[in-house]
């Protein structure tokens, strides 16, 4: 009997390929650090029965429709807007993701992210590595506090909330703002449910956890950023398309917030003359929020579950619903 075909994206360990192995045959992209080319993924998906992807891989209507054979697309990773979820209902594709199993590590770096901004440390290795220290000074790389400042957290689930537990450690005071209220977290972690103009206008952190979805395609703009106080400072670990990047740089440029902790981008990688990275208020990440090597384990093992799961005809544990 032929078993079924899974092509999978990345290099991946060699105990996940022989997972898949077991009960497949396996293609893979060979490298680590550079993702297919998209006539390879083409080509590859006309004869797939799964897909094991990450977030950099385009699955666009035109491959999943001359995809015959696709059962299973698997994403390692949370967010699914690389997929064209719509096009693989029409065909009844099933699409699984990872959620919950990065949400701590997420947070933790998002976290980081917001200290790292609002106690300038990028800065402060910069004068260092450059020789600059020189006498104490009084106001010498001053930042803002982080303890009993307002968190403004826009998308309180599973990362979101996780990112507000953390500030609770600091005493800090927590308001959200989802398109629906979350009783049970405002009760459990004190957070108050507040309307955008509320978080934007009085957060001293605003910190976006939404999917990037049309609705928060630049929910972060020119008037948003406009809103904020001009000591705040602007966390993003979700997606860098929901926020309009031009706006965030005259923003920081004039003087309308005080610093942005970034850790994703609208068009990913970025390189060393992007715009923002001119700026010294803008702490940049390279899209690590869930980059602990136990998480990624666990993603890429229950990537692997997923498609075997699908191939067997046995509900995924983690479908991504419509
Ligand atoms: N930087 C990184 O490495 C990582 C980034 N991510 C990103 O984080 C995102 C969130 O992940 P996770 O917490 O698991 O997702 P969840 O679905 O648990 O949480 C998303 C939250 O956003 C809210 N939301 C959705 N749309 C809107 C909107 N238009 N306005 C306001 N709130 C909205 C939802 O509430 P409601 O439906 O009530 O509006 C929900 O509470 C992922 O989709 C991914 O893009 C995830 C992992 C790692
Ligand atoms: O960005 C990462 C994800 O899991 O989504």
């Amino acid at each position: 009997m032929t078993k079924p075909y899974v092509y999978m994206t990345r290099k991946m360990p060699a105990s996940i390929v022989e997972k898949l192995e077991a009960e497949c045959d396996v293609g893979m992209w060979e490298k680590e650090e550079e993702p297919v080319p998209e006539e390879v993924l083409e080509k590859e998906l006309q004869t797939a029965d799964a897909l094991f992807c990450t977030i950099s891989d385009p699955v666009n209507k035109e491959n999943i429709n001359q995809a015959e054979n696709l059962k299973i697309i698997a994403t390692m990773a949370v967010g699914f807007n690389n997929i064209d979820v719509e096009a693989a209902a029409a065909r009844n594709i099933q699409i699984a993701h990872t959620p919950g199993v990065l949400s701590e590590t997420t947070a933790d770096l998002t976290f980081a992210l917001l200290m790292a901004a609002a106690r300038r440390i990028p800065e402060g290795i910069e004068v260092i590595k450059n020789n600059e220290w020189g006498a104490w000074a009084p106001f010498f790389l001053t930042g803002q506090d982080i303890h009993q400042a307002r968190l403004g957290i826009i998308g309180m689930g599973r990362i979101g909330e996780a990112v507000a537990k953390r500030g609770t450690g600091f005493d800090m005071d927590i308001v959200y703002h989802n398109r629906s209220r979350k009783p049970e977290t405002e009760k459990e972690i004190g957070a108050r449910y507040v309307e955008l103009d509320e978080l934007l206008e009085t957060s001293d952190f605003v910190c976006v956890m939404t999917p990037y979805t049309n609705e928060t395609h630049h929910m972060m703009n020119r008037e948003a950023f406009q809103k904020m106080k001009n000591t705040a400072i602007f966390i993003n670990s979700s997606r860098g398309g929901t926020v309009d990047e031009e706006a965030l740089f005259e923003a920081l440029k004039n003087g309308d917030i005080r610093g942005a902790g970034l850790d994703v981008f609208e068009n990913e990688p970025i390189s060393a003359d992007h715009r923002l990275l001119s700026l010294p208020n803008v702490t940049a990440l390279p899209h690590i929020g869930s980059a602990s090597e136990n998480t990624r384990w666990k993603m890429a093992e229950m990537t692997a579950n997923h498609i075997l799961q699908g191939l067997r005809g046995e509900k995924p544990d983690h479908l991504v619903s419509l």
